[in-house]
């Protein structure tokens, strides 16, 4: 079932591999059965990406977001005037600036209930910020966008395999420790297990906390916070009724027989979540942001500027994203 309203897709930053990857997944609509979607800005920049990939995409402008469904079925819909040059592998402000405005007007559309759900394309932060983006990560824009405290707005990484969240995220490695509290635990926690159940159909999402520590420390042989932080917080969840458990050593967690144990892991920092989920599901991972009003995903990788306008990435991440969002959309339109 698809949702009532199609999706927007922002171009992320057009010297990526956004561009192209939203034209491939328009090519590849009904091997997916994607729902209709339209990109926000970038006729002309699709059309040249589309080209440079060798493939027949054909782009008409609209006018309203109305028009999408029936058109999306013989070209790919574009709602947004705003556009530029194709220059894949070559970053510079004016595509930084064109990626904002598509992710600013974007964004605007879900909020708006326009659009079903949002997907943002790859961007890459450090030359954002060169044009005012002054957030660390699209999911914190977003999150702000909706009227989102930043710390609401929880990042989940998605696989065939495996759910991660990160606790911390775009974060110094030196900073996380005095960054891992109670609050943070819980609060973030009980905002998956509320989207688990809301988004993905999990009545009783079972969530496992990673240990910040290695072995979680081994009694306190090297570090405590497992003892003093982790685990009473984990206490506090199951004093609630959500299903919790840890601190997990996380070199153990993401074997098969513990990923068994699990809906989703929740990790202390960036790569603790993020290695697992790009070794095991890189080309199918999604990022997608819980505790919004609206649907938000994404590929789960970057920019990949080193391979853009070769044809050599792979869709498959934005495809994910794309269903995902659409999947969530649906369930809940229906649950309304
Ligand atoms: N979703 C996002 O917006 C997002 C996610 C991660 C990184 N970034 C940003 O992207 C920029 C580059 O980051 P990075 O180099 O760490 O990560 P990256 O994901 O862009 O690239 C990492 C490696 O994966 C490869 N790769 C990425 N996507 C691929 C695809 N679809 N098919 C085949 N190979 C692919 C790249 O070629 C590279 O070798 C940074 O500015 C970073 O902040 C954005
Ligand atoms: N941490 C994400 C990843 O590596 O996939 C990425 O940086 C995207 O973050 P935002 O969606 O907040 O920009």
């Amino acid at each position: 079932m698809m949702p009532s309203k199609p999706l927007v897709l922002s171009l992320g930053d057009p010297a990526g591999v956004g561009p192209e990857l939203i034209v491939a997944s328009w090519f590849a609509r009904d091997v997916h059965s994607l729902a209709p979607f339209c990109a926000l800005g970038g006729a002309r920049l699709l059309a040249a990406a589309a080209k440079k990939r060798g493939l027949d995409v054909p782009v008409v402008q609209v006018s309203s977001l109305e028009e999408v469904a029936a058109v999306f079925p013989r070209a790919l819909p574009v709602f947004g005037a705003i556009d530029g040059d194709y220059a894949p592998a070559q970053p510079c402000k004016a595509g930084a600036q064109l990626a904002l405005d598509s992710l600013t007007q974007a964004t605007a559309l879900a909020i708006s209930g326009d659009a079903s759900a949002l997907v943002t394309g790859p961007i890459a932060k450090s030359l954002l910020a060169e044009v005012g983006f002054a957030f660390p990560g699209q999911t914190e824009f977003v999150a702000d966008a909706c009227g989102v405290e930043a710390q609401d707005a929880v990042m989940m990484l998605a696989g065939p395999s495996l759910r991660t969240v990160p606790l911390t995220v775009h974060v110094a490695l030196s900073a996380v420790p005095s960054l891992v509290t109670q609050d943070l635990i819980t609060r973030r926690a009980r905002i998956v297990a509320r989207a688990l159940q809301r988004d993905y159909g999990l009545a009783h999402p079972r969530l496992a906390i990673a240990a910040l520590n290695p072995h979680a420390g081994e009694d306190g042989r090297f570090g405590d916070e497992d003892q003093r932080i982790v685990a009473p917080a984990i206490a506090t969840l199951r004093a609630e009724g959500i299903d919790a458990t840890g601190p997990h050593p996380a070199d153990g967690l993401f074997a098969p027989r513990g990923r068994a144990t699990f809906d989703a892991a929740l990790c202390m920092y960036h790569d603790q979540a993020l290695v697992p989920i790009k070794a095991l599901d890189f080309d199918q991972g999604v990022n997608v942001t819980l505790g919004l009003p609206i649907i938000r995903t994404s590929p789960d990788h970057g920019t990949a500027f080193g391979i853009a306008g070769q044809a050599k990435a792979e869709v498959g991440a934005t495809v994910a994203a794309i269903r995902m969002a659409a999947q969530c959309a649906r369930r809940r339109e229906k649950a309304a």
